[in-house]
């Protein structure tokens, strides 16, 4: 079975690798949302694959990095795409929530990637 939690944080960004005229190389923000899914069985006594707090609980502090920050600025995510957002989250949640399974990062209504490590 497969779970999952969803986050937002909000968050500035550029990125330096477009070309000079491209939107998205001007300083922008987004409210980025994140959904973490998380994959195992349902526990007999349970009933749940896991307890969604603790979800909440593993991603605060990696939530805390990013939530009104200048994304650029951050040790790893120079190039902040949403492609290299996921995989700095995953990098960083997998080792606390092996259960991890996919992560969904929506940096605007129509746009948005999907990582499973
Ligand atoms: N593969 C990727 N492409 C783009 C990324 C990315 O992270 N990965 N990022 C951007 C920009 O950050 C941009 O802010 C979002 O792009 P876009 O979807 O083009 O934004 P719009 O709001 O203009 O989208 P519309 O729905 O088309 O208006 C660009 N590309
Ligand atoms: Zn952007």
């Amino acid at each position: 079975m497969e779970i999952f939690k969803e986050f937002s944080f909000e968050a500035a960004h550029r990125l330096p690798n477009v070309p000079e005229d491209h939107k998205c190389a001007r300083l922008h923000g987004h409210s980025f949302q994140i959904r973490l899914s998380v994959s195992g069985p349902v526990g007999e006594v349970s009933g749940w694959v896991m307890d969604f707090g603790d979800i909440k609980q593993a991603f605060k502090p990696i939530l805390n990095q990013l939530d009104h920050y200048y994304l650029n600025d951050i040790e790893g995510l120079e190039n902040p795409t949403s492609e290299n957002i996921a995989r700095w989250i995953w990098d960083k949640l997998k080792p606390t929530l092996p259960e991890l399974s996919e992560i969904q990062i929506r940096e605007t209504c129509t746009s948005g990637c999907v990582y499973r490590g």
